[in-house]
């Protein structure tokens, strides 16, 4: 078994290559980062594991290092090298972010949600920055069927209300637990969504019962445009690049209120900042109900699909009624075939871009632990995020994982298959991303 280091991704690995059934999820903490690979190192980072989805390593305060501690003493006798993994069912309740600029349409997305069809017990947790409960009395979610509709004033979720927010989903999960199948998060059109999806990693009471769904971001096609070139003061964040940077899903709504034209170069806007979410165009909010919720957090298709089709502009159902797209998508980014590799880069924005690399081979476990960990510690606050499926050496399992900044969430998925070709894929989206760097990096950990 390879030793476990104290790094972000060696707490991942490390874990995968003992073939331990786990769901990990690390905490970075810069300060604490050693790039030791002694295992007495590891452990007194409290490292530990448990063979349910709960398991996570963390390295975090003492107090919470004793605990998971204990939980990894009580778990270790049934990880020999030659256990299978079985990962099992996540039974967490799902939880789906709705995001986007002031307008954007989300509200009437949510009542599209609430009134449709579905058969799901939605809670609706809606903030609004303001002490009236504007949002709420518009939500029709009473009459709905909705089991219940939290508001979040007086404040911004990504902000002040951070803690409140950890509270009602703990409240909600406590009092109401199996009366309900779905939590709906509205956040304020200011909304840095990090801060938010953090929460569902970092914070025990959030993580252990909820599972973050996906964030669905909607785009206003007559007013983005203006915002997203808005220049903010320095060390100040546009909220409207943020928004479509986090998004798993992107709306682009109200486009009856623009022409084709319009449309078409905000698409190619939107795909420079965040390459990977699916995209669809619409009127009202007019969407199926699974193109955003049962996402599933992670869409390892999706990256694929990313690199090797150029970043598709939008979903294959809306391509077909808008086919010029695909013809005259032109991206003036670097580009890059060689070899084994693929890097797919949007550099010519100098702020928030996203960065693809597929290559074939696998992973030397320490070089892969010592690249990443170094490059979360360096650049976490750039890295908004990271999705990725990699293959590493010695491990039977495609091993996937996804990140937010410094946090990380990851696991080995299913078995390689006999007759399938080992490959790796990451895609970024952060601010200033060097792709030939990134690719660089990367490629030397392959063996
Ligand atoms: N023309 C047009 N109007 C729309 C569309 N979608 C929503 N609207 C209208 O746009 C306005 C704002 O929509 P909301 O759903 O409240 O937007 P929101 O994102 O919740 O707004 P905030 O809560 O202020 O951030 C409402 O009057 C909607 O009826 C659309 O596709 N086309």
């Amino acid at each position: 078994m390879a030793a476990m280091s104290v790094d972000l991704a060696s707490a991942f690995m490390g874990l995968a290559t003992r073939q331990v059934t786990v769901r990990a999820r690390a905490t970075l903490c810069p300060s604490r980062l050693k790039l030791s690979r002694s295992s007495a190192t590891a452990a007194s980072m409290a490292v530990s594991f448990t063979s349910g989805w709960k398991g996570r390593t963390c390295f975090m305060n003492s107090k919470r290092r004793s605990s998971n501690t204990a939980m990894a003493s009580a778990t270790t006798q049934s990880q020999t090298p030659e256990a299978p993994t079985q990962i099992p069912p996540d039974t967490r309740v799902p939880a789906t972010i709705i995001t986007g600029f002031l307008g954007s349409g989300k509200t009437t997305l949510l009542n599209n949600i609430l009134t449709a069809d579905h058969g799901k017990r939605i809670a609706v947790i809606e903030n609004e920055y303001g002490e009236v409960d504007i949002d709420g009395s518009l939500v029709a979610a009473k009459t709905t069927g909705a089991e219940d509709i939290v508001m979040l004033n007086n404040g911004c979720l990504c902000c002040t209300v951070r803690g409140d927010l950890v509270r009602m989903i703990s409240e909600l999960v406590d009092k109401k637990k199996g009366k309900f199948d779905h939590i709906v998060i509205e956040t304020t059109g200011l909304a840095n969504p990090a801060p938010i999806i953090q929460t569902f990693y970092a914070e025990d009471s959030v993580f252990n019962d909820v599972k973050l769904d996906g964030v669905v971001t909607l785009v206003d096609a007559k007013h983005a445009p203006f915002h997203l070139d808005e220049v903010k003061p320095k060390g100040v964040v546009n909220e409207a690049v943020e928004q479509i940077a986090y998004a798993d899903r992107i709306i682009l709504n109200k486009v009856d209120l623009v022409g084709e034209q319009e449309v078409s170069s905000l698409i190619d806007r939107i795909r420079t900042i965040n390459g990977m979410a699916r995209l669809k165009r619409t009127e009202y909010g007019k969407v199926d109900l699974d193109y955003v919720l049962g996402i599933g957090g992670f869409d390892l298709e999706r990256i694929e699909s990313v690199v090797y089709a150029e970043g598709s502009k939008e979903d294959k159902d809306d391509h077909d009624h808008h086919h010029e797209h695909d013809h005259h998508h032109e991206h003036d980014h670097n580009h890059e075939h060689h070899g084994h590799g693929h890097a797919h880069d949007h550099m010519h924005d100098p702020g928030v871009s996203s960065v693809s690399i597929v290559c074939d081979g696998n992973l030397d476990l320490d070089k892969a632990n010592m690249w990443l960990g170094t490059l979360l510690m360096d650049r976490s606050d750039d890295i908004y995020r990271m999705k990725g499926l990699l293959s590493v050496s010695g491990m039977n399992e495609r091993f996937v994982f996804q990140g937010v900044h410094d946090i990380f969430q990851g696991s080995p998925e299913r078995l390689w298959g006999p007759d399938e070709k080992r490959i790796n894929k990451i895609v970024f989206i952060g601010k200033n991303l060097d792709a030939k760097a990134l690719e660089k990096g990367f490629k030397e950990c392959l063996l």
